[in-house]
């Protein structure tokens, strides 16, 4: 990212809105002590909305990353109910996420326009779609090809909704939004975040056995490459992007003065969300620990010895039986 022209910024609102936040996650007590441990060493740089989302991220992405599909097709259903019915309540003894997924959206559509709403309710429901499809895959055992993954995978690493907290006050019509430049360009994004997403986490994930996701573990499979050559062969794939993605910025179609005016505020936003996700990489403490800022330099990272599988969130507690329900 050393070349990439956005730098990084932090939100001046970005303590308190952050401290809210969590507070409401919190209340929840979703995790057991050990992964709100884990979850704590999450740092997330959005507002309430952006702050809220990235929680409700991270508990899907935990509760689903160690069930098996059919569970996780039960709680994927649970979310997409909650999100398309905000004013309903949850039935009693469901599990948490449908509550969570529920008050997030409830307060989100409260300052969202009708179409960033549509457009978030259309992505998110791909991203969990995908979720199942990432679950099939582990109940399975198979390992894609790049370009398989790369097809799941750019709606699995929740980067399309992650977009619209960029995109909650503005108006984009569809023909906008959805113009296969602007398509083009946020899978340009998308897969940044992908590679640099499986670089950084490749060393947890290959730990717990859970990296038949990762583009490290997929390269080395399909061409055959140690892992320090799948390291440098996804760099100049990161490389390409990036160089693919400056160069549509000069194929954005205009719309109108107004549309045209949010569309530039819109791909600001996704400029910058390569930048935000490397940082918080190294910042935040989920894949380094309090190493972060000194393995952004050395790029050394001693590989972890492979756990037991069932050595997992499983393990601690949190089986479907056994996860917190409202
Ligand atoms: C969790 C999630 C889908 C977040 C969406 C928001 C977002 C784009 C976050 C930054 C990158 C990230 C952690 C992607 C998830 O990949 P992963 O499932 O491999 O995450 P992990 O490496 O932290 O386990
Ligand atoms: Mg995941
Ligand atoms: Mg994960
Ligand atoms: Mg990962």
């Amino acid at each position: 990212m050393a070349d990439w022209p956005w730098p990084r910024a932090i939100n001046p609102l970005y303590e308190e809105v952050k401290a809210e936040s969590d507070a409401w996650f919190k209340s929840f007590k979703p995790f057991t002590r050990e992964s709100q441990l884990a979850f704590d060493k999450c740092d997330f740089e959005h507002l309430r909305t952006g702050c809220d989302l990235m929680n409700l991220f991270f508990v899907v992405d935990e509760y689903t990353d160690v069930e098996s599909a059919p569970v996780v097709r039960e709680m994927v259903d649970v979310v997409i109910d909650a999100l398309n019915n905000p004013h309903t309540p949850r039935p009693q003894g469901e599990i948490l996420l449908g509550e969570i997924a529920r008050q997030f959206w409830k307060r989100a559509i409260k300052t969202a326009t009708p179409t960033s709403q549509k457009h978030f309710i259309e992505a998110f429901t791909d991203y969990l779609e995908s979720v199942v499809e990432q679950a099939l895959d582990r109940d399975n055992g198979s390992i894609r090809t790049v370009e398989s993954y790369f097809k799941t995978r750019r709606e699995n690493i929740g980067a399309r909704p992650s977009y619209v907290p960029a995109e909650l006050g503005l108006h984009i019509p569809d023909e906008a939004f959805y113009h296969p430049v602007i398509t083009e360009l946020s899978y340009y994004i998308a897969d940044l975040i992908i590679i640099d997403n499986d670089i950084a986490s490749y060393n947890k994930e290959q730990a717990t056995g859970d990296d038949r996701h990762n583009i490290l573990t997929i390269a080395m499979h399909q061409f055959g490459f140690g892992l320090q050559e799948a390291m440098e062969w996804a760099t100049k794939l990161h490389t390409e992007i990036k160089t693919k993605f400056l160069d549509g910025l000069k194929r954005v179609p205009s719309f109108g003065p107004t549309v045209d005016k949010s569309l530039e505020e819109y791909i600001q936003g996704l400029a910058l969300w390569p930048r935000c996700n490397v940082c918080w990489n190294f910042e935040s403490g989920r894949y380094f620990g309090s190493k972060g800022l000194e393995i952004q330099k050395s790029r050394h990272v001693p590989l972890l010895p492979k756990v037991a599988k069932d050595l997992g969130l499983r393990r601690a507690g949190c089986s479907t039986t056994g996860l917190p329900v409202i």
